[in-house]
Formats: structure tokens, C-alpha cells, sequence
């Protein structure tokens, strides 16, 4: 399987990250694209190759211009405000306020996002620019005839709506694949989400739609990120109705029970024919990852990469997320290992 990677993922380089009211080195690090690339490598897994560059348009036709326009200059706009450290939101619009966006650089900065953690600095645009990139490249090689591609993408994207970052996400890389499908006549993409949480933003781009089926296996958002989006009784709306599936799991919960949705998923992609897939691929779900509750062992996600390559579909993976940086790389790369075959 060929894995597309950009060393410009390490232009996303932020110091901190807002957790449990401290200012932390940021789980979503440079090291995890690289062990997860080292990992590809020494498994020989396939051809490394550099993405394509595919410019604005496809990006914006998920997210929105202002908000592609607002991620381009929002460091700059920080820097001339003079203020101290990295662009952190810190303001939102709450219950009863207005949805309007301000001019104040604190404001715009609330206005197109939805959470704290996730800082921004220099070059954050251009890494988040070259993850959509990663992830277009690997569906035109899908496009172009491999059954598979990995796109090792850094920062990851579920959590990015059509015009909000937050999760550690800025551009929605599996919902920019999916569209780039659609866009050369792949009349149905489904995209499941195996990351261990929701994925809110790409819920969100398709909730109205029935040619993208999206599906999220994760952490009961009660207790964990979003918190505010993926709960089971959200199943799309107007002609999304029924296009939208949540499967969501309680701490501690092993592949035994989590391959239980994952069938649920498996079945609902027959049943829906798509003529692509697109997995939204976090290993965060793993046993040992430090912000997450489920339970699954590496040699779940040989089992995983498996049971997706039986879909019978060309499929491209986009990486999410996974923390656990010691062994993101085996677990990542055991699910292609898996799709090939590998037990
Ligand atoms: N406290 C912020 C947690 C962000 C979760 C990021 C992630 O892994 N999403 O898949
Ligand atoms: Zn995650």
C-alpha cells in the first residue's frame, strides 16, 4: 500500500496545548507522523511518496473561504496585536449571544472555532494546507486504480466543520477526500470514523446529505470530547435523514464489544453501496492512549485493518488521531497490514 507523507506536517509546531488549566506540550507532536512513518518504512509497507499540491479549491469545497481566508492570516492578525504567546480562543458566542463575527482578533478567533486546546502559531496554515494535500493525493492514486492509499496526515481533521477548527483539527481531510469523489463522479463515498472520538466535523459537512454516508465509532460524548456532538439519536437530517450513524461505547470497552459496532458499521456500508470509502483512521482507541477509555491491543488493529479490506471497496485512510506515540506507529500501521492481508 502506498503511503503519501508531507515533512511539512512539522510546520504545525505549537508549544502548548489548554489542558486540566495548564498550558502542556501538545499531545497532537511532530513524533507521531514521524514514528508512524518509520514504522511504515521499516515494515516496507510500500512506496513513500510526497503529495500532489492541489491549491484552495478542493478545500474550500468543505470548508467555507472565510474560514479558509481566517486560518491563512489569523497568526499574523495575533502577532500585530501583540500579544504574547500562541493564538489561543478564548470566547465564544453562548447561549443567547449572536452568531455575527467580530472584527477583534479575540473574536474571530471564537467565532471559527469550538474548542481551547487547540493552539495555533506560524505555520499552521501551510501544515494544515499540505494534510489536505496528503489526503487528495491518496484519493487520486484510489481514483487512478490502487485499491488503497495511506494518507499519513498531520493535523488530523474529523473534528473541522465546514467553519470551525478545534480537536486538533483545522481541514477536514477525510471529508475533502470524500468530496473529491464526488466531485469525479463517485456517486456515493461512505466515510467511517474508527477514531476514539467523534467525528463532529464531518458529522456536521454531511448531516444533510445522502450521497456520503458517515458513521462514528466512539467514546460516549457525555463523558469525553465533543462532548456537545455524537450521540446516537443524530442520524441526519431533510434528505441526510438516515445517512448519519453514531455507535457510542462506555469506558473500558475492548474489541470485543467495539467490533460489535464496527459490524453494525460494516453492514450499514453494504447496505448503502458506495463506490468509495473513506476511513477516518484515529488509534487512540488503543489500550494505552493517554486521553482516551477504550481497551483495544495492537493486534486488534491487524484484525480491524482486516474486516475493512472484506468491505471489497477502494478505501483511502486519513490519520486522526492516537497519542500513545511509542506505539501509534505499530497500531497505525497494523491496520494496513491487516487490509493486506497480514494476520
Ligand atoms: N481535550 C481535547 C481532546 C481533543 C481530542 C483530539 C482527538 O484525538 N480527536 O480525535
Ligand atoms: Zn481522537
Amino acid at each position: 500500500m502506498k503511503t503519501i507523507f508531507s515533512p511539512l506536517h512539522s510546520r504545525r509546531h505549537v508549544k502548548t496545548e489548554l489542558d486540566g488549566g495548564l498550558l502542556i506540550e501538545p499531545h497532537e507532536k511532530p513524533s507521531r507522523a514521524e514514528t508512524i512513518l518509520a514504522r511504515v518504512k521499516d515494515q516496507a509497507l510500500g512506496e513513500v511518496l510526497p503529495p500532489e499540491e492541489f491549491g484552495l479549491e478542493p478545500i474550500k469545497r468543505v470548508h467555507t473561504a472565510d474560514y479558509v481566508a481566517f486560518l491563512e492570516t489569523c497568526w499574523d492578525e495575533w502577532v500585530a496585536e501583540g500579544k504574547p504567546g500562541e493564538a489561543i480562543p478564548a470566547v465564544w458566542a453562548g447561549r443567547g449571544m449572536r452568531h455575527r463575527l467580530p472584527k477583534d482578533i479575540d473574536g474571530r478567533l471564537g467565532y471559527y472555532s469550538f474548542a481551547a486546546e487547540t493552539s495555533i502559531s506560524d505555520g499552521t496554515f501551510e501544515a494544515a494546507c499540505a494534510s489536505a494535500n496528503v489526503a487528495l493525493t491518496a484519493q487520486r492514486l484510489v481514483a487512478n486504480g490502487e485499491r488503497a492509499a495511506f494518507a499519513l496526515c498531520r493535523p488530523p481533521g474529523h473534528h473541522a466543520h465546514a467553519d470551525l477548527f478545534g480537536g486538533y483539527c483545522f481541514f477536514n481531510n477525510a471529508a475533502i477526500a470524500a468530496q473529491a469523489f464526488r466531485d469525479q463522479g463517485y456517486g456515493r463515498v461512505a466515510i467511517l470514523d474508527v477514531d476514539f472520538h467523534h467525528g463532529n466535523g464531518t458529522q456536521a459537512i454531511f448531516y444533510n446529505r445522502n450521497d456520503v454516508l458517515t458513521i462514528s465509532l466512539h467514546g460516549d460524548p457525555d463523558l469525553v470530547f465533543p462532548h456537545f456532538l455524537g450521540f446516537e439519536d443524530e442520524t441526519g437530517e431533510a434528505d441526510g435523514e438516515g445517512y448519519n450513524l453514531n455507535i457510542v461505547y462506555p469506558p473500558n470497552t475492548p474489541y470485543s464489544i467495539w467490533s460489535q459496532g464496527l459490524e453494525t458499521a460494516c453492514q450499514r456500508i453494504a447496505e448503502f453501496k458506495p463506490d468509495a470509502l473513506v476511513i477516518a483512521l484515529g488509534v487512540d482507541t488503543f489500550e494505552e492512549d493517554p486521553i482516551s477509555f477504550f481497551k483495544l491491543t495492537s493486534d486488534d488493529y491487524l484484525t480491524l485493518g482486516q474486516r475493512l479490506e472484506q468491505l471489497g471497496l477502494p478505501t483511502v485512510f486519513t490519520m486522526e488521531g492516537g497519542y500513545d506515540v511509542d506505539a501509534i506507529g505499530v497500531n497505525a500501521v497494523n491496520v494496513m497490514q491487516g487490509f493486506e492481508g497480514k494476520t
